[in-house]
């Protein structure tokens, strides 16, 4: 099968081939190298001979392939999609990014839950294959179990969204703000005698100066938060709220919509997201089965006990990152009823958020 890869120098690719290496995914495929800046250029060290870069914008080159893997970015795809597909193209199109995810011919994928829903567009040759928003792929990765069971009503996620989301540039800014509060205050910081109200005092003053690095996020990130995520749309909801709904519903293929909504908010981790939900489940149900629900989703699923230092040393970004593990816990029953349950999910949102789906969709192909 000869597979194309777009966008795999980027963040989200570079993690696609990490991992399309470590399980070996190369050894299966004949992989082509695409790019939009490096034409002939070489491809990168995949422990196998690659031809030199190809020029991801000719639509002949690309006609050539059986599979395309795209990690480019939106624009990217809006650009190309519709012109291979004009040009007669009948590949199979595994997608990162958000573009495509709503059309009527394309599923998102997320096979850990909605294998059902990936098999029936095969089988009625369906080619375009979607990863999922981040956050609503932690979601289902999470609570994926209860979902299955049918046993959800709505769920209300409220989420703690990592710097990565938003891109690389945002990431290093994220870091630089750190850099920048600590050093605005670190002679004060060594003197045990020194007032911790200065301090802070000194240390707002610094985040609210021009001179702190603004660039990508517009305000601070580091010591502060951001509760929006993505565009204002007309009805109050952020566009990453918004994908809620619309594409858990879509994910699982639900033939009546289960209400899902909440408030997106970009916080200072790196790479994790983090969603505290609020799940009105259609039973009362002992929380013993609601846990081994939850626990039965798939095998990613690190459930943690709901006590506090587990919770505090497992059920973090920083526990959790790197890792294909979701983190789910502070799972208990709410004072609103007895069908009211809270869950705290966490995952790593550049692998099952982003890169691992797409992988596991050209195993797919590759399996029939
Ligand atoms: N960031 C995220 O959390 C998520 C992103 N996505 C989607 O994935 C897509 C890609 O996102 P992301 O990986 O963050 O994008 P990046 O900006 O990291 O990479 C995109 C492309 O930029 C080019 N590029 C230019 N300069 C550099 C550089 N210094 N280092 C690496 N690449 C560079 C590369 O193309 P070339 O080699 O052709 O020059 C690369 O493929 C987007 O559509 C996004 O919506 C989906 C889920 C989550
Ligand atoms: N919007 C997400 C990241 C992302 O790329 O989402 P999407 O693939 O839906 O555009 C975030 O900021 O955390």
């Amino acid at each position: 099968m000869r597979v194309g890869l777009v966008g795999w120098r980027g963040m989200v690719g570079s993690v696609l081939m990490d991992r399309m290496c470590e399980e070996k995914d190369f050894d299966l495929i004949e992989p082509i190298f695409f790019t939009t800046s490096n034409v002939g250029g070489q491809g990168p060290d995949i422990g196998k001979p690659v031809p030199p870069l190809k020029d991801a914008k000719n639509i002949d080159e690309l006609k050539a392939m059986d599979v395309i893997i795209t990690c480019q970015g939106g624009d990217y795809t809006t650009e190309i999609h519709p012109k291979l597909r004009a040009a007669g193209w009948h590949g199979y199109w595994i997608d990162a990014a958000s573009t495509l995810r709503m059309e009527p011919n394309a599923v998102i994928v997320l096979d850990p839950v909605n294998q059902h829903v990936i098999d029936s567009a095969l089988a009625k040759g369906v080619k375009d294959y979607i990863g999922g928003n981040c956050t609503n792929s932690l979601l289902l990765m999470g609570v994926g179990g209860l979902f299955r069971e049918g046993l959800v009503e709505w769920v209300s996620s409220m989420t703690y969204q990592a710097a990565s989301g938003a891109g690389a540039q945002n990431m290093r800014e994220l870091i630089a703000q750190m850099g920048a509060a600590h050093a605005s205050v670190a002679a004060l910081l060594a003197d045990p005698k020194s007032a911790i109200l200065e301090i802070d005092r000194k240390l707002v003053d610094t985040m609210r100066s021009d001179a702190f690095p603004t660039e990508q996020f517009g305000v601070p990130l580091a010591g502060s938060l951001i509760p929006w995520i993505d565009k204002q749309l007309d009805n109050g909801q952020s566009k990453e709220e918004w994908k809620g709904l619309a594409e858990v519903n879509k994910i699982l293929g639900t033939a009546n919509p289960i209400p899902v909504d909440g408030l997106c908010v970009r916080i200072g981790a790196m790479r994790c997201h983090s969603l505290a939900l609020t799940l009105k489940l259609k039973r009362d149900l002992p929380l013993s089965e609601i846990e081994s629900i939850i626990q039965s989703g798939n095998q990613w699923v690190k459930f943690v006990p709901n006590q506090r230092e587990l919770t505090a040393k497992e059920l973090t970004p920083t526990a959790i990152t790197g890792g294909l593990q979701v983190g789910v816990g502070r799972v208990r029953k709410l004072n609103m009823g007895p069908e009211y349950v809270s869950a705290f999910v966490c995952g790593d949102q550049l692998l099952w958020g982003a890169a691992e789906p797409l992988r596991r969709m050209l195993r797919i192909l590759l399996a029939r």
